[in-house]
């Protein structure tokens, strides 16, 4: 039995959906305690319990403690199977968050997974749809990481009703080392229920940012009615995102400016992977013991997501200065 204190280093919802991964993973029984801590609401919240029941549904896994507002669960995994699966989230909890906890383990099992998510794609504090698409899958598929994605139906806060679907194949990846990459920023700039005008805008002012800094960009707009109403833009260049959310009296070139800012940032520091990303890589590189990148900044969620993996698996992290930079590896 592993044993998880919640509370470690961010103590926040990452640690528990990293932890109930690597449990599914390498199978053995897990207990997390002190369930974040450290956040002004402890306990598990609506996306904390939607995603590890799902997860325990993959793996057949025994749960104690799935409730809202627990701070103590007990994780027993079993075998992983193949199928299909439909996960509602019911509000505009984070596709991306529990999608972020079900895909370690996923790649593991003897057959495909096929996942349809409802909930939000494009919600705070968390990677949107289209950054887990392009920036995590996209660099987890240089590991060897399988996964489809399609993004069906955009929620926004709060009203949710997004849909997402991602198939997962079975697949063995490797350690990669990455490296920046000089590319031309894409993107999507998106919105539902608002004028046509505003996604343009958005990219618009983007665009024009990002080429004011030397750096070349092209972004897609779609404008539609979906049930709920919001609008949001997501760059990326290849491992290296940023994305920004509109609300209600926010113009929508402010929109576009957070957005361009924040890569232009990432991309002036010359980091192979943006801050975000650093974190989201540490369960896989784990599970290959291989791999490194640079960022220009360690998170406490790096530090934590390092933390938690070296407790499950034989590897070890390496945090290495190098000019302004910080270059992570494992072995
Ligand atoms: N703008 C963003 N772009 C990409 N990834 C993001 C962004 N904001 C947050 N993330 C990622 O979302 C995850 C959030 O983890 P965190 O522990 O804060 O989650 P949480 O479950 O929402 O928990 P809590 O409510 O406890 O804060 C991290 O992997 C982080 O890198």
């Amino acid at each position: 039995m592993i044993e998880i204190d919640g509370s470690y280093g961010e103590g926040g919802g990452q640690i528990i959906r990293t932890a109930v991964a690597l449990s599914a993973v390498t199978g053995l029984d897990t207990k997390i305690t002190n369930i974040r801590r450290n956040r002004p609401d402890p306990g598990l919240k609506t996306q904390h319990v939607k995603a590890i029941e799902s997860l325990s549904r993959i793996c057949n896994a025994d749960v104690e403690g799935l409730n809202l507002g627990s701070e103590l669960i007990r994780f027993s995994p079993m075998e992983m199977e193949g199928g299909s699966f439909k996960i509602d989230i019911q509000t505009a909890g984070s596709i991306p968050l529990l999608l972020q906890c079900l895909m370690p383990a996923a790649i593991f099992s003897k057959e495909r997974i096929e996942l349809t998510v409802i909930g939000g794609t494009d919600v705070a504090w968390s990677p949107t749809a289209d950054y887990l698409k392009h920036v995590t899958l996209g660099s987890l598929s240089k590991m060897g990481y399988q996964c489809n994605m399609q993004i069906n139906t955009r929620g926004y806060y709060p009203r949710g009703g997004g849909s997402v679907k991602a198939t997962i194949f079975p697949s063995k990846i490797k350690p990669t080392d990455y490296l920046p990459d000089k590319c031309t920023v894409r993107g999507v700039s998106h919105c539902s229920n608002l004028p046509e005008h505003v996604p343009v805008r958005q990219a618009e002012t983007a665009i024009s940012m990002i080429r004011e800094h030397g750096y070349e960009a092209e972004v897609d707009v779609f404008g539609k009615s979906h049930v709920s109403t919001g609008s949001g833009i997501t760059l990326w260049c290849p491992s290296i995102g940023s994305s920004a959310l509109g609300r209600r009296g926010l113009p929508a070139e402010t929109v576009g400016k957070n957005a361009a800012k924040n890569i232009i940032t990432e991309l002036d520091s010359g980091a192979s992977v943006d801050v975000h990303l650093a974190d989201q890589l540490i369960p896989y590189m784990g599970l290959c013991r291989g791999g490194s990148y640079t960022a220009r900044e360690i998170t406490e969620h790096t530090r934590t997501n390092i933390w938690v993996t070296e407790q499950f698996l034989d590897v070890h992290f390496t945090i290495n200065r190098i000019g302004q930079l910080f270059e992570v590896s494992a072995d």
